[in-house]
């Protein structure tokens, strides 16, 4: 289990966020002060218009030029309202995608997080559908939180404006004002449990409906095949039914808060206008009657904002379920790696995208060309069961061909994954070179390392795209690499050619085809080590058969001489090796080459 990293409090990590583009965000909190503050001027201009009728006015001007006054200020507020609704869409948006950016990175460095995620508050693997709850709902919610401080602050500033002028109206009015708040406040203590909780169950089953529609498209033909369509059905009626209640329940509390705060303050207005009408009536008050409509005026601005600062503490507490739920994906940082300053590259206000790093391109170094690889006791189990690896040792040499063999099960697919860091192992060791490699996750990526699994993943962009991911090859190389991944027959069936869209949104590849593509993927990157896990599952044994071949006869051709660890069961492949890795039960059965291994065993191992 990892250890629960320190807990950083919401307030430093929104905080965090509000600094991440300080020139937007000043930006737009001043153009949010004037939209929030504008309002409380026309309540001047309305006093002297008043007191212009009953001839009690300090300007002299006519009622006409307090009117005009108005309607210029009305339009400047719209004008202000046009543009401050355009920097808060930026900041707002800018705001969630430095969280999900944040957030994605995370997982896809951890690599214990690869093969499943991880939410270690409750100790469970988050399915991939699950997921979109975390990236969609909760980095909405701390969005929300973001743009709300800078519309408090505008309303807070000019709160304080008002507060002054209702003082220099009424002080004994204005200290009724205060009553609506201290009751604010006192309701957020009492409530806050159950906002956590209820917004916690709403996360929770939200998470389980998107969860249960990513596993039900991902698996629509093991459904149909099972006849299990009603049955599945029932299941996401159940769990929609869930979800509806507990939402209903998180909206119904969020509403009856507001709807509390907002009577609150509508009650404290109604005190107030009580106390100015027996104010008026006394003769000893020197109250008039637009020093009255100055003080309603500034009154709702008041109350307003305290009904604000009630929905934003509601929405506080929520906004730290948010930060929890993301920071239990992080698998053992703390939260600020959510809020960390890392480029986004979007659009900035008038519309320029600043222009993207250059990408990396993989160059070998000479000390990093591989002359030999050494495993040594790698061990693995999959938490709370005793299947995986134990005490895994062997080694390869350059340009050579390492063969895993077994029966299904015996843990093959285990062994490359905590060779290549996919899976973290629990104790052994990986030298390159005789050099300890110390994050197997970094270290075996191209240009010293390239993987296929047995169901690779291709995007829905172009044939040349999926291959190149941001390398820079010609076209040449790209065909090259095609042919030597036997791909030029179906290249020559499409239409066009490498620019030909595949997954989703276009052409569907067979399962032989994907692995084909994803090898001229890895060949064109020229690693050192060439990783395949099982090519027989998909290829004939002949388009197998024409593809090692070529992996071979290319060294004469080229400068490139691969190092090749794959798992495979064809004879044809088993024959050919230098080595030959039997494993049964996560162990090494037997080790050498085809007729050693016949030779020691005197048995068919039933490859
Ligand atoms: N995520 C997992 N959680 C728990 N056990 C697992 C997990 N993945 C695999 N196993 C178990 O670990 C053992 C080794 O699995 P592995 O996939 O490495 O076998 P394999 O030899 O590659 O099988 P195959 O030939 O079917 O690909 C199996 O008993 C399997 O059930």
């Amino acid at each position: 289990m990892l250890l629960a990293p320190k807990k950083i409090q919401s307030w430093k990590l929104l905080w965090n966020l509000i600094c991440y583009q300080p020139k937007l965000y000043t930006t737009d909190s001043l153009l949010w002060i004037l939209i929030m503050g504008l309002p409380a001027i026309p309540g001047l201009i309305i006093r002297e218009f008043f007191d212009s009728l009953t001839g009690k006015a300090q300007f002299g001007l006519t009622p006409l030029v307090w009117i005009l006054l108005l309607l210029a200020l009305s339009l400047g507020h719209i004008g202000t309202i046009f543009a401050g609704r355009i920097t808060k869409t930026q900041h707002r948006f800018t705001m969630s995608s430095l969280l999900r950016r944040n957030l994605l990175e995370r997982l896809l460095n951890n690599p214990t997080a690869q093969p499943v995620i991880v939410n270690s508050d409750v100790e469970k693997a988050v399915s991939q559908g699950e997921i979109i709850s975390y990236f969609r709902d909760d980095a909405e919610q701390i969005e929300d939180s973001v743009a709300w401080v800078s519309e408090l602050l505008g309303e807070g500033l000019f709160t304080v404006l008002c507060l002054v002028i209702l003082l220099s109206v009424n002080v004994q009015m204005t200290l009724f004002v205060f009553l609506p708040l201290v009751g604010t406040i006192a309701i957020i203590q009492k409530a806050e449990t159950y906002i956590k909780r209820y917004r916690k169950a709403s996360r929770e089953a939200t998470e389980k409906v998107t969860g249960i529609l990513g596993e039900m498209f991902s698996s629509v033909q093991a459904i149909k095949v099972a006849g299990a369509e009603q049955d599945v059905l029932h299941h996401f009626r159940t769990l929609n039914d869930k979800r509806h209640q507990v939402m209903v329940r998180d909206s119904l509390l969020n509403s009856l808060l507001d709807s509390v705060f907002q009577n609150m303050t509508n009650l404290g207005t109604g005190l107030i206008l009580l106390l100015a009408s027996v104010l008026i009536q006394r003769q000893s008050s020197n109250l008039t009657v637009g020093d009255f409509a100055l003080f309603i005026y500034n009154l709702s601005f008041i109350t307003g904002f305290f009904n604000s600062l009630g929905r934003f503490m509601a929405l506080y507490k929520q906004t730290e379920v948010s930060f929890e739920r993301m920071t239990a994906l992080l698998s053992g940082v703390t939260a600020d790696t959510l809020v960390a300053k890392k480029p986004l590259y979007l659009n900035n206000l008038r519309g320029r995208k600043p222009p993207l790093p250059p990408l990396e391109q993989p160059q070998i170094k000479e000390s990093d060309r591989l002359k030999s690889l050494t495993l040594s006791n790698l061990t693995y189990h999959y938490p709370d069961t005793n299947q995986g690896i134990t005490d895994i040792s062997f080694q390869l040499q350059r340009g050579s061909l390492t063969v895993i063999t077994g029966r299904i099960g015996s843990g093959k697919t285990t062994l490359l994954r905590v060779l290549l860091g996919l899976l973290p192992k629990q104790s052994g060791a990986i030298y390159w070179n005789g050099r300890l490699v110390e994050d197997p996750a970094n270290f075996f990526v191209p240009p010293r390392s390239a993987y296929t699994p047995q169901i690779p993943q291709l995007f829905s962009y172009t044939l040349r795209e999926n291959i190149l991911l941001g390398l820079e090859k010609d076209d040449d190389e790209i065909e090259k690499a095609l042919k030597m991944a036997v791909f030029e027959q179906d290249l020559a069936t499409m239409n066009a050619k490498m620019e030909t869209l595949v997954g989703a949104k276009g052409v569907r590849l067979s399962g032989g085809q994907l692995q084909r593509l994803a090898a001229a993927r890895m060949f064109i990157r020229q690693p050192e080590l060439l990783v395949f896990d099982d090519l027989s599952s998909a290829l004939d044994v002949e388009t197998e058969l024409a593809l090692w071949l070529r992996i071979f006869n290319n060294r004469s051709e080229d400068n490139w001489i691969p190092t090749c660890l794959v798992i495979s069961h064809r004879r044809s492949v088993l024959s050919r090796a230098d080595q030959i890795i039997v494993m049964k039960s996560g162990a090494i059965a037997a080790q050498g080459k085809l007729d050693e291994i016949f030779d020691k065993k005197g048995q068919d191992l039933n490859f």
